[in-house]
C-alpha cells in the first residue's frame, strides 16, 4: 500500500472490510461465501492478460428480466469508501496512478443530490479485498459478453443482516439477469 498524508490516509486507514461483512482479503481459486451466496475468483474467461474475474457458484434467478433492475437481487455490495469528489481529487494529486479503477457514482435514483455530490469509488480488488472490483466489462468483448449485473448507489445503510453498524450510503451490485452456476458476472464499463 502507498503512502498518503492528510484526509486522503484517514479515509483510506479507517475503512475496514468488516463493517459491511466483507473479508479481509479474498483468496483466489477458491470458493468463499460473500453476503450469502457462494462466489470463486479466478481467471476470467476473457483470457489470462484480461486478469480475474468473479464467477458464481449457485444460481441467482431473475424472474423477469425486462422489469426495473433496481428491483434484482443484491450480489453483494462495493467494499471499500466511498470518496467525495474533492477527496478523490486530493488522493489522485497524491497518487496518479489510483484514477486507473476509479468508477464515479452519478446516478442518485430517487434522490434530491446535485452533481456536485457525485462520489467516486475505487474499483481496484486488490486493495481492499473487494470481490466487485474483480467483475470485468462487456466493453469489447469477443464473443460479445452481456451483462448480468449492474452497480446501483443506494443512499443509507445497507439492508439487513448486513453492515449493521454501517450507517453510511453504500454500493451494491444487483443481478440484471438470470446468472446460472459457473457464470462469469460481467456489467458495462469503461475503463482508464
Ligand atoms: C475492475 S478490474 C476487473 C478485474 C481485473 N480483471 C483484475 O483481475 O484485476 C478492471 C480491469 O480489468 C480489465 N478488464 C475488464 N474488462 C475488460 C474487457 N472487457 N476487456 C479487457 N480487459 C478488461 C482491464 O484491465 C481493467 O482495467
Amino acid at each position: 500500500m502507498c503512502e498518503f498524508t492528510g484526509k486522503c490516509a484517514n479515509i483510506i486507514q479507517s475503512w475496514n472490510p468488516a463493517v459491511l461483512g466483507l473479508l479481509d482479503s479474498l483468496p483466489y481459486d477458491e470458493e468463499v461465501v460473500v453476503w450469502g451466496r457462494r462466489w470463486i475468483v479466478k481467471t476470467s474467461t476473457l483470457g489470462e492478460r484480461h486478469g480475474y474475474g468473479v464467477y458464481a457458484c449457485e444460481d441467482i434467478i431473475v424472474e423477469d428480466s425486462t422489469s426495473c433492475h433496481r428491483e434484482g437481487p443484491t450480489l453483494f455490495p462495493y467494499g471499500g469508501p466511498i470518496y467525495k469528489r474533492r477527496h478523490w481529487n486530493m488522493i489522485l494529486r497524491q497518487h496518479p496512478e489510483w484514477k486507473t479503477f476509479a468508477l464515479e457514482m452519478d446516478t442518485f435514483a430517487g434522490s434530491t443530490r446535485r452533481h456536485s455530490d457525485v462520489r467516486v469509488i475505487d474499483g481496484d480488488p486488490i486493495r481492499s479485498g473487494n470481490i466487485a472490483g474483480f467483475i470485468n466489462s462487456t466493453v469489447g468483448t469477443r464473443p460479445k459478453r452481456k451483462a448480468n449485473c449492474e452497480w446501483v448507489f443506494v443512499e443509507g445503510p445497507p439492508p439487513a443482516p448486513y453492515g449493521e453498524t454501517y450507517h453510511e450510503d453504500h454500493c451494491l451490485v444487483l443481478a440484471t439477469r438470470t446468472i446460472r452456476s459457473g457464470d462469469e458476472l460481467f456489467t458495462h464499463y469503461e475503463w482508464n
